[in-house]
């Protein structure tokens, strides 16, 4: 699957280029908000929480009936998320990047924004800032290794920055290698679809701890989110039981800990 985005993004992101060249993206940058620290908003005391935004994914298909990234985004933020990650990519997540910039400009949200997108080019680093995003994604497999370094030194250049993300130990120490302050473990094989989350616990023990790290997918309850703190865990990454959820803020405060966990309510 993994392979198949990859593919398409490349197509993508050469179309982009064309219809609108880097100076004028850059252009777009230098009038972009200011940007919001998600590196602080992550390193709070207790485990912080993105809050995802997507309309679908390959693994789930569509979210909700009412999808509304405005909405989620106001809710997110009221009821104690720390930031909020917004798909950009739209052919498999429905998204856009109009949705990252109606989110990071939006008046009533003042979290810190990420751009989550499949960046495999310095130009969609460009564009993500010059939309107001705070952050962006790198995937360690989706990059060329010898330029992950400079994409990231581009990342904290821009003033931003970026949670990288790894499967393994070896890409965990490539991306410490390649200057990366914020890590990101995967919990989710993206070609099979399975979720194990014994995957952010091998690959946390290896990491330093000057990084700040994410678990990122198939977090379900607050059990999991005081499992993956346990560990050693700075922030979780959670879309789907959020997004399912009929009551989105009360699911929020039960994942950051203000209200009892649904299991404790039976
Ligand atoms: O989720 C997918 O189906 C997927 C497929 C291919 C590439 C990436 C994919 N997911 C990206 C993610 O990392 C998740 O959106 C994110 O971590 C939130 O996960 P969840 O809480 O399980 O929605």
């Amino acid at each position: 699957m993994l392979d198949d985005i990859l593919k398409n993004k490349a197509q993508e992101v050469e179309a982009k280029k064309s219809r609108c060249g880097l100076e004028e993206v850059q252009a777009k940058l230098r009038a972009a908000r200011k940007p919001r620290n998600f590196y602080r908003a992550l390193k709070q005391p207790g485990i912080s929480l993105i809050a995802e935004i997507k309309r679908k994914s390959p693994s789930k298909g569509e979210f909700r009936a009412d999808f509304d990234p405005h909405m989620l985004a106001k809710v997110y933020s009221e009821n104690g998320a720390r930031a909020i990650s917004v798909l950009a990519d739209e052919s498999f997540f429905g998204g856009g990047t109009h949705v990252v910039e109606a989110v990071a400009n939006d008046p009533d949200v003042h979290l810190p924004v990420m751009y989550k997108e499949f960046i495999i080019d310095p130009y969609q680093i460009y564009e993500a800032r010059s939309v107001g995003a705070d952050a962006v994604l790198f995937i360690v497999r989706a990059i060329d290794p010898y330029r992950l370094p400079e994409m990231i030194a581009l990342v904290h250049e821009l003033g931003i920055e970026a949670l990288v993300e790894c499967f393994s130990a070896e890409e965990a120490s490539l991306a410490v290698e390649a200057g990366a302050k914020i890590i990101g473990v995967n919990n989710r094989d993206l070609q099979t679809f399975q979720v194990d989350l014994q995957r952010s616990e091998e690959i946390r023990s290896v990491l330093p701890g000057s990084v700040v790290t994410v678990s990122e997918s198939g977090l379900h309850s607050r059990t999991d989110a005081e499992k993956a703190e346990a560990i050693g865990f700075d922030a979780m990454l959670v879309g789907e039981a959020l997004l399912k959820s009929k009551d989105v803020g009360s699911r929020v405060r039960e994942f950051v800990g203000l209200t009892l966990r649904a299991e404790d309510k039976r």
